[in-house]
């Protein structure tokens, strides 16, 4: 099956995705594929493995191999540029930064990145990615026009802009580490007018409650990166993120 078909699967039986997002600068790949088998333990559907500074080359690659030698979920490159592919991935979330004011983030970096998906044969999915405010790391590095919290009317329209240029995917992010996530409001809107186009929400959230929020103003699937790579006990937290928002 398709990794593609796979996430959407779950989001129609289960209500909501659980994604874990695993940096390859973070730690070494052994630590990683610990954290990846507990968080699989824990519940969730499929691992992210990407990072807005530094996350290509041989510890990406060999974050994957370790990964999947301790794994059977996906395995979902969530690349910050082309050098963040590996042949080692299952898919990857083959995304345009739509509100960033450089060219290279709407489709350079696809383009030099298209012919190695197309060698290393990765399931490409297509995405609509949009930072809001406060954007983080990722905000800077892909020199975003930050959407204000406040103005899901503007995040509405960029999502509606990636529907109707055919992507599959939405993607609403405020920041890896984030002091608070996108807005219920912004969420709500969004999957308004997306309908069964799917909605990735990440960027700051951190617990159960949280994550709840988002799920239930429409979020199909939520993504937690910092707090899987802060806690002690991963299998534990990712329970707790994971029964909160499948039903
Ligand atoms: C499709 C291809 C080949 C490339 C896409 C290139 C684009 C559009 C990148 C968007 C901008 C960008 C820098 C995205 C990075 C996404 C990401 C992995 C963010 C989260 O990383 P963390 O490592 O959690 O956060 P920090 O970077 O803050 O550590
Ligand atoms: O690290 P956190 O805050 O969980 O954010 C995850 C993801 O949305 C970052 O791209
Ligand atoms: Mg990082």
């Amino acid at each position: 099956m398709k990794v593609e078909e796979y996430l959407n699967d779950i989001a129609e039986r289960e209500g909501t995705v659980h994604l874990t997002l695993i940096d390859p600068a973070s730690q070494p790949p052994e630590v990683a594929a610990d954290i990846a088998k507990a968080a699989v333990e824990g519940g969730t559907d499929a691992i992210m493995i990407g990072g807005s500074t530094g996350a290509g080359g041989l510890a990406l690659d060999q974050t994957l191999l370790k990964i999947k030698e301790q794994t059977d979920v996906p395995t979902i490159l969530f690349p910050g540029n082309a050098g963040g592919l590996s042949i080692h991935a299952d898919a990857v979330l083959f995304m345009s930064l739509l509100n960033s004011r450089d060219i290279n983030y709407v489709t350079t970096n696809q383009a030099m990145g298209a012919p190695l998906v197309y060698k290393y044969g990765i399931e490409p999915i297509s995405m609509a990615y949009i930072i809001t405010e406060p954007g983080g790391t990722v905000g800077w590095v892909g020199d975003a026009k930050l959407i204000p919290r406040n103005k899901p009317e503007l995040a509405v329209a960029y999502s509606l802009a990636g529907k109707y240029m055919g992507m599959h995917y939405t993607y609403l992010e405020a920041g890896s580490g984030a002091d608070q996530p996108v807005t219920p409001a912004t969420i709500g809107a969004v999957k308004h007018v997306l309908g069964d186009n799917k909605l990735i929400v990440g960027g700051g959230i951190r617990d159960g409650k949280t994550a709840k929020i988002c799920a239930d103003a429409g979020a199909d699937m939520i993504v937690t990166g910092t707090i899987v790579e802060e806690t002690e006990d991963v299998r534990n937290k990712i329970e707790e993120l994971v029964s909160a928002i499948k039903r």
